[in-house]
């Protein structure tokens, strides 16, 4: 719980100083005003997320966070189980999709086992294990709020521990099979929306397993009855290990006020945790893409987060936040490169 608490205690706001001579300077730039949109705005926030308007992005690392989940007993995927340890070991060989855009954007993979079932022994792995996949949240609480806790704080200290090795961007990952069911599951307990809306497909389920999904969601909410009030409750009730971490690495990345991109669903579901632990959180975050699974949008709408990539993916991994760290380095290129008026000797607005 020190931990949890030292780094809500380091989260602030954006700096209004920062983001006001962002605007001025993105407005004397050789371009009719807002002309260049969301790459204007991004500009402007990461210029008060870093408290300077023209920070310094070179070290860009997407941190995925593996788990697995005992509700998948109940015929939640498309996939087995055995597929979590197996796409880790993918990752921490270059062959995953996560590898390939990483190599792409010039970012760095760090793989944290927070939860798996499996023992997975690999040097560039790092293990920081809470629990061996959760429990089955449609018979009992996903994990206890101690172990909540503790996914939370792996979470902070590795994006603590990266931003030491010099990380000045971190986007979110995630693999776990099952992991789409505990995502709506804590989406219901803040949307106002039927659970039929909030849970789809993940890796592709069929219309039976997807029916089986729904159930599950909805077993599990009247089963544990989390209090939409206290996070950590709906967290340890029927989220997961991942998700968790995911949460407390955003947690921690904002207390260090470094920018996180977020992927997709089960990122989101991490975002909307830490969100609801500390709502200045939200403004170091950076939405990237929104996913094929329905119930994402639902979760952006609920964190005012607009996202920037519609690529009807839904893969997870971090691979949609990795392709939008691209986004990010233009906006600081066109916020620095860009020529003013007064350079080029071009006539301003009437
Ligand atoms: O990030 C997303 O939007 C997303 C949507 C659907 C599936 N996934 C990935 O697929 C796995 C979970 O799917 P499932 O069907 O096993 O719940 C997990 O490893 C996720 O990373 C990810
Ligand atoms: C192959 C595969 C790769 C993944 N990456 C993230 N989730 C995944 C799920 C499956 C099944």
């Amino acid at each position: 719980m020190e931990i949890l608490k030292k780094a809500m205690e380091g989260i602030g706001v954006l700096d209004e100083v920062s983001m006001k001579r962002a605007q001025e300077r993105l407005d004397s730039l050789t371009k009719p005003r807002g002309s260049l949109g969301v790459l204007e705005e991004l500009a402007v926030k990461v210029a008060g997320i870093k408290k300077d308007v023209f920070p310094r992005i070179n070290n860009k690392v997407v941190v995925v966070m593996a788990g697995d989940h005992g509700v998948v007993e109940e015929g939640v995927s498309a996939f087995p189980q055995e597929v979590t340890p197996q796409m880790i070991l993918n990752f921490l060989s270059g062959g995953a999709a996560i590898n390939v855009l990483s190599r792409h954007e010039g970012a760095k993979i760090v793989c944290v086992d927070v939860g798996t079932a499996a023992d997975i022994n690999h040097p560039a792995l790092l293990v920081k294990k809470v629990k061996k996949g959760t429990d089955n949240m449609t018979k009992g609480p996903a994990m206890s709020r101690e172990e909540a806790i503790k996914a939370i704080e792996v979470g902070i200290e590795t994006a603590w521990e990266v931003i030491d090795k010099g990380a000045e961007l971190i986007a979110t990952g995630d693999m776990g099979i099952g992991n789409t069911t505990p995502s709506s599951a804590i989406l219901a307990v803040y949307a106002d929306e039927p659970i039929e809306n909030l849970v789809g497909r993940g890796t592709g389920v069929d219309d039976e397993r997807l029916l089986k999904k729904i159930n599950a969601v909805k077993k599990a909410i009247k089963v544990n009855k989390p209090d939409p009030g206290d996070p950590v409750d709906v967290l340890s009730k029927v989220g997961g290990l991942e998700i968790g971490a995911i949460a407390g690495c955003i947690i921690g990345a904002a207390s260090r006020r470094v920018p996180v991109i977020i992927d997709g669903f089960i990122s989101t579901a991490g975002a909307l945790i830490a969100s609801k632990i500390e709502p200045k959180t939200v403004y170091f975050m950076i939405p990237s893409h929104v996913s094929q699974e329905p119930g994402h949008k639902v979760m952006l709408k609920l964190l005012g987060l607009e996202p920037m990539l519609h690529m009807n993916m839904r893969l997870g991994e971090g691979t949609g936040a990795v392709l939008a760290m691209n986004l990010v380095d233009a906006a600081l290129k066109i916020i620095k490169e860009m020529a003013t008026f007064e350079e080029a000797g071009v006539s301003k607005e009437l």
